[in-house]
């Protein structure tokens, strides 16, 4: 199968997806917070009247003959076996990839089958008898196990892992390479292991031979006493990461990612010869950013949307530093922004003052924009709406063609100013109206920012370029 992504805007031609799957109905409060969750979510509704409607715009535009027949009003939640993928009747498109029929796969042979089972059961601390009894269960019922932790009994063997719907986090495609991660958060690697097995084994990935990148613990780490042992150091999840121009990839350095880890997987591409440029952007490392792409994302060549406080709103703040100096508690956040790249056989390094230089420099630069770059901001950057609009994933939009990305429907602010720049709002609902009535043509499409229903998928914490692992783009 055909890998290949050096870009963020490039059509959009295969991906991997996760439906939410039933383990995130069985996340209890007392641990929400734990397993990265703001809230406890209602399943069914944010299965069938909001991510059903992500699927559908997919399939609309990446595989439009699996929907074509497939009408809104015929599937109510009993009948939605379409879009479940434990079903027989799920959709199986080649170009909208689900993990777990990926990982089904792999399961099916043996060796893999106990391999895998024993690498869970030793990460999960299961009891070696549990371990003889994942080993009896069939295909579909282990499968089940081993992403949400509980059997068709209904017994839990181990948590689920509901973050699994944010598949971008889980790896990235750099042109025809593959970065995985190694995860910060506990809740997160039972995911990042799963991921391992598909890449390194469905046949799917076979031309992924010897292009899979992995971020190694430093061998400091193992010396270093228990109470310092607890944090990982070199940690990086893909949410970070982003291939935003051939040659050119961005590592965000935050709560999840450590400087240590992406500084190794630049060293490692550097050394394949896989990129000439790489620039590294520090964001504050709290729970409201996260990701770099929580705090911005491409939309077209020319066109960004980010978060105000973190761009030159911020260079401006600084002017306060006076006042600072005398006493007054700091308020700009600050962002540190390194690009290193190879000219003439030698590493370069050099700065950036703040995030809209950058993406400036990407759009004219890199991808050779001949237009004015526009920065659309999060809350239209009026206090306090930029912040409470990132926090909902406002600056994390996955774009499916140049111009045409999928976000939430509770940002307004945001919706407001992405309309001033000239785009078309609609509504995910409607638009799969259109395509069902034939009144508009997925291929027809332009300049569009679709709105996905979102209360229940926000309270995750991720927006749908986090739901995404784009394994397919059309090349720059
Ligand atoms: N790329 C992303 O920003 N992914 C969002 C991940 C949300 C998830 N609840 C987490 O905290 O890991």
């Amino acid at each position: 199968m055909n890998i290949y992504v050096d870009s963020e805007i490039n059509q959009l031609e295969r991906l991997i997806i996760h439906s939410p799957d039933s383990g995130l109905g069985k996340v209890v409060p007392s641990k929400a917070q734990d397993w990265l969750f703001e809230d406890i979510v209602h399943l069914k509704t944010m299965r069938q009247n909001e991510y059903d409607y992500y699927v559908r715009i997919l399939l609309y535009f990446l595989d439009p003959d699996k929907i074509k027949n497939v009408r809104q009003a015929k599937v109510g939640y009993e009948n939605r076996k379409f879009f479940n993928p434990e079903k027989e009747e799920y959709f199986m498109s080649d170009k909208v990839l689900e993990f777990e029929r990926l990982l089904a796969d792999i399961l099916k042979e043996s060796r893999l089958r106990r391999q895998l089972i024993a690498a869970v059961s030793a990460i999960e601390e299961c009891s070696y008898q549990e371990m003889l009894d994942f080993e009896k269960m069939d295909l579909k019922e282990l499968t089940k196990v081993l992403i949400t932790g509980i059997n068709a009994k209904e017994e839990m063997f181990f948590p689920p892992v509901p973050n699994l719907i944010f598949t971008r986090d889980i790896g990235i495609v750099i042109n025809d390479h593959i970065l995985l991660n190694r995860p910060a958060k506990m809740a997160r690697s039972r995911e990042s292991l799963l991921a391992k097995y598909v890449f390194f084994n469905h046949p799917y990935f076979e031309d992924l031979k010897g292009k899979i990148i992995e971020v190694e613990e430093n061998e400091e780490h193992f010396l270093l006493p228990e109470e310092e042992q607890n944090s990982r150091l070199d940690t990086l999840e893909g949410g970070d990461v982003m291939m935003v121009a051939p040659n050119h990839l961005l590592i965000g350095i935050s709560e999840r990612t450590s400087l240590e880890a992406a500084r190794q997987a630049m060293r490692k591409l550097f050394d394949k010869k896989v990129l000439t440029k790489v620039s590294l952007v520090k964001i504050p490392a709290k729970r409201d950013y996260m990701h770099i792409d929580t705090i911005f994302t491409q939309i077209k060549k020319n066109v960004w949307v980010l978060l105000s406080s973190l761009g030159r709103a911020a260079e401006k703040q600084k002017k306060d530093r006076i006042w600072e100096e005398l006493g007054q508690k700091e308020k700009a956040e600050k962002l540190v922004i390194k690009q290193f790249y190879i000219e003439n056989d030698k590493e370069k390094a050099k700065s950036f003052e703040n995030l809209e230089d950058l993406l400036d420099d990407i759009s004219k630069n890199d991808l050779h924009s001949d237009q004015e770059t526009v920065f659309v901001y999060s809350g239209n950057g009026e206090f306090p709406y930029g912040a409470r609009e990132q926090w909902t994933d406002s600056c994390n939009l996955l774009v499916i063609k140049e111009g045409v990305a999928i976000g939430y429907d509770r940002n307004d602010k945001t919706s407001e100013a992405f309309e001033a720049a000239g785009f078309q709002i609609k509504h995910a609902t409607d638009l799969v109206c259109e395509f069902e009535d034939g009144l508009t043509d997925p291929d027809e499409v332009e300049n569009t920012i679709i709105l996905l229903p979102s209360a229940e998928l926000s309270r995750a914490r991720g927006g749908s370029h986090c739901m995404s692992l784009p394994i397919l783009r059309k090349p720059v």
